[in-house]
């Protein structure tokens, strides 16, 4: 099957909305038409070679998640998928129960191949994985600020342990020789270690080049997964193998959209607190106090009030962060699902207010499990994605149902990701329309062209 036949060559189903989306940017930016649906029920659109769905499974039961990934597998196999990927985080977030090896597990068995690989390093940022175990920089996941996650902590940094701990079949390590030996031996090993029982295997994958060799064993397994970073480098391998022609691949842009301007934070990831305490450098910044929105008081008022202060003369951020000492105790006193839910819902209602009553259409939401909740409270079902322009950049517009027909641009930014003004940079740059090249050749790629402001 070729491209040309306008059937899907490729569908992901992401466990939650940031990483998902950045997945869906980084095949843009390689030139691949790709559509973005959030949940079950949207349509796929025709006329795209990727489909990506959007799923907040992260943490939820590992049946429910499997049921979940099982249809959406279902839809994109019936819109021509020839392969499946089960796109999870970087730093492998899951619960003790976790889903990963379930959600994998039900998927080979579904479409078959016997074995798959799970690559969730990101090399870009210094996520990487050797002898399994799998590392922050120079830190191992299980020593990082991850062992902290309000609700994925990751303290053991094993990735071929912790795999096994939620899988019924046998896991496996492609070391890291073989990766570096390319993708024909990557191959064979595969094979070899599959016939001796060994059918999910993780990578050992230290630089963006072990990424494309992975990606060019696994082109045709399928059911592959990992993060977002292994799916770049397929359209390369799409191209090599003629199941895609240069003639097929696009340019990425997005329009200019103007309007008032929010961020939304969720993550009470060391990296998102680092960059609203940027924000608040020059922009007004309300957090949230979680423990007082359960003693009964009114922060959504409070957060109206704020808007209204600050809308629409300044860019202004809302957030849930406190410190990881409060992060404990409220979760001590709540439990800790229901303080996530809480902080979900607050932030989730703050959104349908600034975009239906204040008017805002450039929105930054940090944190998938947050991004997931304010997605879905603003009836957000399709996602155009703009190509990615580096780690937690991966700019889209969505247009609101029932609201004027003027789009929203939305960046979901991943909670550990991005540059320190990431926040208030993206803002700006929504404003200004984005044209980007296919990067077929060169990954990652480079930043996009961006128009002059407008001065009026
Ligand atoms: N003050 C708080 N105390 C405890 N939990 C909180 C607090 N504020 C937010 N949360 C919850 O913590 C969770 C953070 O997860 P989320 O996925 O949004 O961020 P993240 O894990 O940093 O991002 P990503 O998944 O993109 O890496 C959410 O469920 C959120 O509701
Ligand atoms: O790895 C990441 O940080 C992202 O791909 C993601 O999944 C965030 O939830």
């Amino acid at each position: 099957m070729t491209a040309s036949m306008n059937s899907l060559l490729f569908g992901a189903i992401a466990d939650d909305l940031t990483g998902g989306t950045e997945l869906a940017s980084m095949l843009v930016a390689r030139g691949i038409p790709t559509g973005c649906t959030v949940g079950l029920n949207a349509p796929i659109p025709s006329g795209n070679l990727a489909h990506v769905i959007l799923l907040k499974t992260r943490v939820v039961a590992a049946g429910d998640a499997v049921r979940q990934v099982l249809e959406a597998a279902e839809r994109l196999v019936e819109a021509g998928a020839r392969q499946i990927f089960f796109k999870y985080c970087a730093t492998f977030d899951s619960t003790p129960a976790g889903n990963i090896g379930p959600c994998a597990e039900a998927l080979l068995e579904r479409l078959g191949g016997g074995v798959t690989l799970f690559t969730p390093a990101l090399c870009e940022t210094g996520r990487t994985v050797y002898q399994g175990h799998m590392f922050g920089g120079s830190q191992l996941l299980g020593e990082s600020p991850k062992r902290f996650d309000p609700l994925t902590p990751m303290t053991d940094s094993n990735l071929v342990r912790v795999l096994q701990a939620q899988s019924k079949g046998k896991v496996g390590l492609m070391p890291y020789l073989t990766i570096d030996a390319g993708a024909e031996t990557i191959r064979d090993e595969m094979r070899e270690k599959g016939a001796r029982g060994e059918t999910l295997l993780v990578t050992d994958t230290i630089r963006e080049r072990d990424l494309a060799a992975i990606a060019e064993a696994a082109f045709d397994l399928p059911v592959m997964t990992g993060n977002s970073s292994v799916v770049a480098h397929l359209p390369p391998a799409w191209l090599a193998h003629g199941l895609l022609k240069s003639d097929d691949l696009v340019a990425a842009s997005l329009p200019a959209v103007e309007g008032p301007a929010a961020v939304l934070a969720g993550s009470v990831a060391d990296r998102t607190i680092e960059q609203l305490e940027r924000f608040a450098e020059n922009n007004p910044l309300l957090t949230i106090d979680l423990a007082s929105a359960f003693t009964g008081t009114d922060v959504i008022a409070e957060a109206r009030a704020f808007a209204e202060r600050h809308l629409p003369g300044a860019m202004i951020a809302i957030a849930t962060t406190a410190p990881q000492q409060t992060v404990e105790t409220l979760q001590q006193a709540h439990g800790r699902d229901a303080v996530a839910a809480k902080a979900e819902e607050i932030l989730a209602g703050i959104a349908k207010i600034l975009v239906r009553d204040f008017g805002v259409r450039r929105l930054v939401v940090a944190g998938g499990e947050t991004a997931g909740s304010v997605v879905k409270a603003l009836g957000i079902t399709r996602i155009e994605m703009g190509a990615y322009e580096g780690p937690g950049l991966s700019r889209a517009i969505a247009h609101l149902p029932g609201l004027p027909s003027d789009p929203l641009a939305l960046m979901l930014k991943s909670g550990k990701l991005g540059g320190p003004d990431i926040f208030a940079d993206v803002l700006h740059d929504m404003t200004r329309a984005t044209t980007i090249a296919p990067a077929i050749d060169r990954w990652p790629p480079a930043k996009p062209t961006i128009e002059p402001r407008k001065t009026s």
